[in-house]
């Protein structure tokens, strides 16, 4: 039960400008993790009413205020994938349409399911990944291995539970066509943030940054909603090296406690789920520089005015790569791959 004194307060009180947040709240510098936790629920609000999402979509304020407690309850606390990582990921959606205006390149639907996508992407996360789910034979595996993205159709499928939830639909005075249409986004877009689905999309993301955004071509709507999504879940990466250093030892955490599961289940755990073997700055140069980097060029070329976040990302690259050359001059001492963070 989502407790009722937060709950009632939330409804009472008038939702605040957002910049008596954070002054700098709506800048692509800002990083959203220094936000108090019991600010989050309230800080979702406001970007909604930002947004104008809130007339826009006639959401009654206390069906948003149950729906948000609702999905911040819906997520577990792993060191990454937990509330914070969500609110995070919504908030660089915030930060797309108030500075590269995405409302004009996406329907007003799209960009509704899209910041509703943010918040639910990774409800009930429980710190181990796909292939986990299956060589572990967990209850998701049974449930959907056979379709494959076994975590983005349980994310989806809790996002739905909570929507259906009394009280707590926010699509509930959508029109008949933009109810079904929300939902069916709503699942493209969280079964997109499946790596295996972003990388097989990444040569038609190449191509349509290519060719241009065609607003008239549905293909070129589905591909930047994808886009942006997977933006938005990496958006720890185009901040400054305080944040990119803090989510590497995160994910690192979380990545260890998997290996670890998987060594006591008689696997052999991939390299970057090995504590004992992950050298973690040539891990995270391999990710920045084959996933995140492309991806954000991408962004760049179809947005203007997104080159500051692939450059920002890039800096996090060479910084990895200054680290990288003075921990291979100073051999790791314990084999304890957390020395960088000292
Ligand atoms: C800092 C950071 N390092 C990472 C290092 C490795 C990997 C990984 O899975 N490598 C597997 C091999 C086969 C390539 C992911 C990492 N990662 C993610 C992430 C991104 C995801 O997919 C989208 C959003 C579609 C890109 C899905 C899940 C996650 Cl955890 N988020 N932050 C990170
Ligand atoms: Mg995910
Ligand atoms: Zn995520």
């Amino acid at each position: 039960k989502v407790n009722e004194d937060e709950t009632d307060r939330l409804i009472v009180d008038k939702i605040p400008q957002i910049t008596s947040i954070h002054p700098e709240v709506s800048l692509f510098s800002f990083t959203p993790r220094v936000i108090l936790d019991d600010q989050t629920t309230l800080c979702c609000l406001a970007m909604f009413e930002d947004m104008g999402m809130i007339n826009r979509w006639r959401i009654h304020k206390e069906t948003l205020v149950k729906f948000v407690l609702m999905v911040k309850k819906g997520y577990r606390d792993p060191p990454y994938h937990n509330w914070y990582h969500a609110f995070s990921v919504s908030h660089f959606c915030y930060l797309l349409y108030k500075n590269l205006r995405i409302d004009q390149l996406l329907t007003d639907v799209e960009l509704f399911a899209l910041f509703v996508a943010c918040l639910c992407h990774d409800l009930d996360h429980r710190g181990t990944n796909n292939a986990f789910q299956v060589s572990s034979k967990s209850v998701l595996a049974a449930l959907y291995s056979s379709e494959g993205s076994v975590l983005e159709r349980h994310h989806f499928a809790q996002a739905m539970c909570i929507l259906n939830t009394e009280g707590c639909n926010i699509f509930e005075n959508l029109n008949k066509r933009d109810y079904e249409q929300a939902l069916d986004l709503l699942q493209e877009i969280i079964l997109a943030t499946d790596l295996a689905h972003h990388l097989s999309a990444v040569k038609d993301l190449e191509a349509m940054a290519k060719e241009g955004y065609d607003k008239s071509n549905p293909r070129c709507h589905t591909l930047l909603t994808c886009l942006l999504m997977t933006s938005c879940d990496l958006s720890d990466q185009t901040k400054g090296w305080g944040t990119t250093k803090k989510i590497a030892e995160l994910i690192y955490q979380e990545f260890f406690r998997q290996g670890d599961l998987e060594k006591s289940m008689g696997y052999r755990p991939h390299e970057m789920m090995d504590r004992e073997k992950a050298f973690i700055p040539d891990l995270q140069i391999s990710f920045l520089e084959n996933i995140a980097m492309p991806l954000y060029r991408i962004l760049g070329d179809l947005l203007p005015g997104s080159e500051c976040v692939f450059e920002a990302v890039k800096a996090n690259r060479d910084t990895w790569m200054q680290i990288r050359e003075t921990a291979k001059r100073k051999p790791i001492t314990h084999g304890n791959s957390f020395d960088f963070f000292k």
